[in-house]
């Protein structure tokens, strides 16, 4: 699973150009694209990164990787990052590090947004993982009843003893569904719940998945299998 994720990630340095400002996205699989990418900017290569935590842009920083914010760009070419999650559509659960928000954000801003994994993340149907789901401090509780009003189980996330927050100061509530069956539905009628800030479903977003399989990899694209 580890050599998987490391060639996933260092694959998608094939889709960079000079001159491109990159979505980085969080985790143990994006780590490898990210140690890639710091090799090609140490010998030249130009280009800006936009991160999706604050690990990420402490990693990016060590590698000498230029940083920017949304406040300095007015496009991100392309956006990698890991996933929980993928189905034959190419939609995604994503969060099990805490960063969806953000990473939904860039990934929606992006022209392109591949996303990189192993072959263990792949399934037919979303619900093998549990959904991620950012909310607010306040009455975090009240939303929580509400989201297992959708038929799941709800944990709110702890490091630890103590309860884990979010580089946006939220909370996030683990979600474990038996399975999810229309996905989009799903996310929107969590989405509409007053405290929710987003949801770790990250429906028609991709257009490209890498997967990681045995010494190989696999490119999967959006539509192909429509
Ligand atoms: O919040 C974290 C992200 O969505 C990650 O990209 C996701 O959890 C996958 O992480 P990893 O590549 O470590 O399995």
């Amino acid at each position: 699973m580890h050599l998987e994720k490391k060639i996933a990630g260092e694959k998608a340095v094939e889709f960079i150009e000079d001159g491109m400002t990159i979505g980085l996205g969080t985790g143990s699989t994006v780590y490898w694209f990210i140690q890639k990418l710091g090799e090609l900017v140490s010998k030249g290569l130009n280009v800006k990164g936009i991160p999706t935590s604050k690990n990420t842009e402490q990693l990016a920083r060590s590698l000498g990787i230029p940083i920017v914010s949304f406040q300095e760009i007015d496009n991100i070419h392309v956006a990698i990052d890991g996933a929980d999650e993928v189905d034959e559509k190419l939609n995604a659960i994503k969060g099990g590090g805490g960063a969806l928000v953000r990473e939904k954000i860039i990934a929606e801003f992006a022209n392109q947004f591949i996303i990189v994994v192993d072959q263990s993340k792949c399934s037919k149907q979303l619900g093998n993982h549990f959904l991620p789901v950012e909310v607010t401090p306040f009455g975090w509780q009240g939303t929580a009843n509400n989201i297992a009003a959708f038929g799941c189980e709800v944990k709110l996330r702890q490091v630890g003893n103590k309860t884990f927050i979010s580089d946006n100061n939220n909370y996030i509530l683990d979600c474990y569904f038996k399975k999810i069956n229309d996905a989009s539905l799903l996310h929107q009628r969590i989405k509409m719940l007053t405290g929710v800030v987003d949801t770790g479903l990250f429906i028609d977003l991709a257009d490209m998945v890498i997967v990681g399989k045995g010494n190989e990899t696999e490119i999967i694209k959006k539509f192909a299998n429509d």
